[in-house]
């Protein structure tokens, strides 16, 4: 669905993403992971096209349709292509209720102001309760559901969640790792997520790949990341 090669991304002088790789394949769950400050974020706003990148390439590819080139597509219209962004501070309009924020996503996506699709609130039944009310009224359980039904209004392939479980509890945590296997199993959504929680890592995601200091420095299967591996990369101490 997406290949990364060679990518390198700099902010000023300071070059942060070095020659990334990554392969995206349609219908898995795949997590960027690794230490904070690692270059996570940095490389989901790369491929959501939020921050440019100095070389390389990010082909999209789908069945039935030719190849493109990321790099040459706005960010506007990146969601246009089926990709779906949930961003770490989830950037939910405060004011705006939750039916207007799932309204706005929806128009900026090209879809005609009709209501808020019932599938969407069959996946999030809180938001239904809480439609009329203002994003800056919900708790931080809400909000985070409130910017997955947003990023899911426009019907993405690929769904892109960046550290998904921050600041949250971990029964909701269990509840977002039903939904994540939920949305990437029975609904067939590629999902991209940039996260540090091992346990979560492996309960939803079947592919990894390790940054660290900006670099890629493994990649396979979840189910071969071993304790060799994480106390190598993934404690503080051993941070070479
Ligand atoms: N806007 C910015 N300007 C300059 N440097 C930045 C900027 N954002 C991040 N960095 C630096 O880039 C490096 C990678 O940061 P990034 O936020 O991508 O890491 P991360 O793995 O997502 O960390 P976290 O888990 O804390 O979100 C860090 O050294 C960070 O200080």
């Amino acid at each position: 669905m997406l290949s990364l090669r060679a990518v390198n991304q700099y902010y000023g002088n300071q070059h942060t993403l070095w020659n990334i790789d990554l392969d995206l394949t349609p219908g898995a769950c795949t997590s960027v992971i690794g230490l904070p400050g690692m270059g996570k974020t940095t490389l989901i706003n790369c491929i959501t096209g939020y921050l440019p990148v100095e070389s390389g390439s990010m082909i999209w590819q789908e069945a039935g349709a030719p190849p493109r080139d990321l790099l040459n597509v706005r960010a506007e219209h990146r969601c246009a292509m089926g990709m779906g962004y949930v961003p770490q501070d989830r950037r939910i309009f405060s004011q705006l209720t939750v039916e207007e924020n799932l309204h706005i996503a929806m128009m900026a996506g090209g879809a005609a102001r009709n209501a808020v699709s019932q599938d969407i609130y069959d996946l999030f039944p809180e938001l239904y309760t809480l439609r009329k009310t203002r994003g800056a009224g919900l708790s931080e359980d809400n909000q985070q559901q409130l910017a997955m039904a947003r990023a899911l209004v426009t019907h993405p392939r690929l769904l892109i969640l960046d550290e998904p479980t921050r600041g949250l509890g971990q029964a909701f945590v269990h509840k977002l790792g039903n939904l994540i296997v939920r949305l990437n199993q029975d609904f067939g959504i590629t999902i991209l997520l940039a996260e540090q929680q091992l346990a979560f890592i492996r309960r939803v995601a079947d592919r990894f790949c390790l940054l660290h200091r900006g670099r890629s420095v493994a990649e396979g299967e979840v189910k071969q990341l071993d304790d060799r591996m994480l106390s190598h990369w993934m404690t503080p101490d051993s941070a070479r």
